[in-house]
């Protein structure tokens, strides 16, 4: 039986198909690669040694899922693809509407007709708004304060009128705090297109030299040094905890949200501070007047996926910053410098439609 991976050439799909293959799961990837490299799955391949199979294909496109789904024993669906810029999604809601929203109804749909109801769905800490209190437990209040928020927001919502219509869905609403780090081997990582929108990438492009100082957004927050305070998780524990809410869905009837964060939260001059011990790079940075929509203090109370998923991340501060590290320095200009993947896959026929690749290591 196999599970399909939605969003798999992703930043954080790529690393939980790496733990899937170790794991000795049958991988499908599902990725339109509007914001990934297939050289990204060529390193799966490589850091695996072990093959999987790729469609490229947009998770609207209905036709081709369906012959994603045709064509194997799919057991469950991990559904990453999705856009996650905020600002962008203030610019083009439309487009996050239709992609995160109506891009979950599409797979929903597909995965119905073809008797598939194990659903693990990436959503965010952002469904908590403004939290009032911290940190913050899967029962407190939801809300979301831009589109794109709104369309996890809503996504939830419907994973949760889905599975009350019908006893079969198992469903796991995964509300990721801040992802940050990159696998051990310095093949992975994080590569944001354009300007990075979030804090490590963008101290890690200053590290290298591609910018030239980074602004922290406000230093007068009701925090000790005044800079806002978030809970950053290891890839590769978000990874694990894919692995361990696969095995819960097989388990449980329903739809649960767990929270997958570390349950601690550091200062942006902190995140600086640890920065410079691991890289020896003192960061150039200014203090700027806070970015808008942002809040002072977001951190994860993760005691449900201890108690239902088995589940507690591992890995501290610096570990995250090491590794985030070594994929930056290894790769300045992230997977573009590589290899020309069109060639190496062998890509074929309507790029659009369901193409059917085999990504082998080596
Ligand atoms: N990274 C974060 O800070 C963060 C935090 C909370 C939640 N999330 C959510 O986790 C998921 C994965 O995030 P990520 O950081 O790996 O992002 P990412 O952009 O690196 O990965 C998303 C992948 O989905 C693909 N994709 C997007 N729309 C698609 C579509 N319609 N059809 C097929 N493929 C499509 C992209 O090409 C990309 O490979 C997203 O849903 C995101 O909203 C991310
Ligand atoms: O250049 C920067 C970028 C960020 N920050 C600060 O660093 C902290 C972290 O900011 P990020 O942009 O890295 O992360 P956010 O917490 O704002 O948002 C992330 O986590 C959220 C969930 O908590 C959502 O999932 C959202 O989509 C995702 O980008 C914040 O205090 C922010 O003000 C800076 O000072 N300078």
């Amino acid at each position: 039986m196999a599970i399909v991976v939605t969003g798999g050439a992703g930043y954080i799909g790529s690393h939980t198909c790496i733990e899937l293959l170790n794991e000795g799961y049958e991988v499908i990837v599902v990725d339109d690669l509007r914001n990934s490299k297939a050289e990204a799955l060529h390193r799966i391949g490589e850091v695996t040694g072990r093959p999987f199979q790729f469609y490229r294909t947009d998770v609207l496109n209905e036709d081709a899922l369906e012959a994603v789904f045709a064509g194997h024993a799919v057991e469950a669906v991990i559904h990453f693809a999705g856009m996650k810029a905020v600002g962008e999604s203030v610019l083009l809601p439309l487009s996050y509407y239709r992609n995160n929203v109506a891009g979950t109804m599409a797979l929903c749909q597909v995965m119905q007709r073809h008797g598939v109801f194990k659903l693990v769905f990436s959503s965010s800490a952002t469904v908590y708004g403004v939290p009032g209190q911290v940190p913050i437990s899967e029962g407190a209040p939801l809300s979301a304060i831009n589109p794109y928020g709104r369309t996890k927001l809503m996504a939830e919502e419907i994973l949760r009128d889905l599975a009350v219509s019908d006893p079969r869905w198992s469903i796991a609403n995964l509300r990721y705090f801040n992802p940050v780090g990159a696998h051990k081997s310095g093949r992975l990582g994080e590569d944001p297109s354009g300007i990075p929108n979030n804090l490590v990438p963008y101290m890690t492009q200053v590290a290298v030299g591609k910018l030239r100082q980074l602004q922290v957004f406000g230093g007068d927050y009701p925090t000790p040094d005044g800079t806002g305070i978030r809970d950053y998780i290891h890839v590769l524990d978000l990874a694990a905890g894919h692995v361990k809410a696969l095995e819960r869905v097989k388990r449980f009837q329903g739809a649960e949200s767990y929270n997958l964060g570390t349950g601690r939260g550091y200062s942006v001059l902190e995140m600086i501070a640890a920065f410079g011990r691991v890289s020896g790079v003192e960061l150039p940075y200014i203090i700027t007047d806070r970015r808008p929509g942002d809040v002072a203090v977001c951190y994860a109370d993760c005691s449900k996926a201890a108690a239902e998923l088995g589940w507690t991340a591992e890995r501290g501060l610096e570990e995250m910053l090491e590794d985030t590290w070594r994929w930056q320095a290894q790769n300045p200009d992230g997977y573009r410098a590589d290899r020309i993947p069109s060639i190496l896959y062998g890509i074929t026929g309507d790029e659009r439609s369901a193409a059917v690749l085999q990504a082998r290591s080596g």
